[in-house]
C-alpha cells in the first residue's frame, strides 16, 4: 500500500468508542504519516488500549471516523487488515500450544504463505533462532514477547502495532527489544502504547497523551517535553525526575 509521505498513513476525526453506553473515547483526532514513530502514553485507564482496539478493528467506532490508507477500518476484509497491521499485545498467552518457528510461521497467516526468508530474518532479527524448536509455552514472559515481535516482523505488514511492547521485560530485554524497534524498515509505521517515557523521549518522534478517554497532547516529543502535560499528567515528581535525567 503506497501512502504519499504528506498524507495520513492512519485518520482518525473526531472518533469515539462506547461499550454498554459508557464512553471509552470520544472526539479522538489524529494523522499519523507513513514512516513516522508515534508512543501513545497516558495515566492507567486513560484509553490508550481502547485505541489500539479501535486502529485493529476490534472496537468500532461509535462516533467520527477511523481511517488507515484512506480507507475506514471496518470497509477491509480481516485478511486484508491483517496483511496492514502487525500487532504485539502486552503479552503473548503463556498456553500456546505451537513451536517458536511455527508461531513465527503464523505472521506469514495473511500473506497465505510461509515465506522461510521473511520468517528467518525475522527470527534472526529479534535473536529468538536459539529456541525456535522450542514450544512457546515453555518460555519466559520475556522470549514469548520477542517471539511476538518476530511475528509481526515476519509479517512484513506497513503498520506495527504495540501495546505495551517493554512491559514484561526485565532491562536487558526492554534495550535488547527497543534495539530491534529502532531498526525496522525506514517506511514502518510504528505505533506503541508506553509507560516507558525514557524510551519515549530517545525513539519517538510524535506524541499522542491520553488522558480520561480524551486527547491530553497530540505533538512533537520536543514540545511535550517542554510543556507542562507530562507533569499534569503524571505528577511533578515525574517532570523532575525526567529532567533531571535528560541534564
Ligand atoms: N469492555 C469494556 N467495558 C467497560 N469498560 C471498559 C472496557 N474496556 C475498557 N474499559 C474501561 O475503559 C477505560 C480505558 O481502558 P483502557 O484499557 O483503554 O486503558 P489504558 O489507557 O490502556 O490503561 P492501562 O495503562 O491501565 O493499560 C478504563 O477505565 C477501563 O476500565
Amino acid at each position: 500500500m503506497e501512502v504519499a509521505m504528506s498524507e495520513c498513513l492512519i485518520e482518525l476525526c473526531d472518533a469515539g468508542v462506547q461499550v454498554s453506553g459508557k464512553e471509552l473515547l470520544g472526539g479522538v483526532n489524529l494523522c499519523v504519516t507513513q514512516g513516522e514513530h508515534l508512543a501513545v502514553i497516558g495515566p492507567n485507564g486513560a484509553g490508550k488500549s481502547t485505541l489500539v482496539k479501535l486502529l485493529l478493528g476490534m472496537h468500532k467506532a461509535s462516533a467520527g471516523t477511523v481511517q488507515i490508507g484512506g480507507r475506514d477500518v471496518s470497509s477491509y476484509p480481516r485478511r486484508e487488515l491483517a496483511r496492514m497491521i502487525g500487532y504485539v499485545p502486552q503479552l503473548l498467552a503463556a498456553e500456546v500450544p505451537y513451536t517458536v518457528r511455527e508461531f513465527v510461521e503464523m505472521g506469514r497467516y495473511a500473506h497465505g504463505d510461509r515465506d522461510a526468508k521473511a520468517v528467518d530474518e525475522a527470527m534472526e532479527l529479534v535473536e529468538v533462532g536459539e529456541f525456535s524448536e522450542r514450544v512457546v509455552a515453555t518460555l519466559s514472559g520475556g522470549e514469548r514477547q520477542r517471539v511476538c515481535i518476530a511475528a509481526a516482523l515476519a509479517q512484513e505488514a506497513p503498520l506495527l502495532l504495540l501495546d505495551e511492547p517493554l512491559a514484561h521485560l526485565d532491562p536487558g530485554q526492554r534495550i535488547e527489544v527497543q534495539r530491534v524497534l529502532r531498526g525496522v524498515r525506514e517506511e514502518v509505521t510504528l505505533i506503541a502504547v508506553t509507560h516507558d517515557l525514557g524510551w519515549m523521549q530517545r525513539d519517538f518522534e510524535h506524541v499522542l497523551a491520553l488522558q480520561a478517554g480524551g486527547v491530553k497532547f497530540d505533538g512533537s516529543v520536543r514540545d511535550l517535553m517542554a510543556g507542562e502535560v507530562l507533569g499534569e499528567l503524571f505528577g511533578s515528581a515525574v517532570m523532575d525526575q525526567l529532567g533531571r535525567r535528560l541534564v
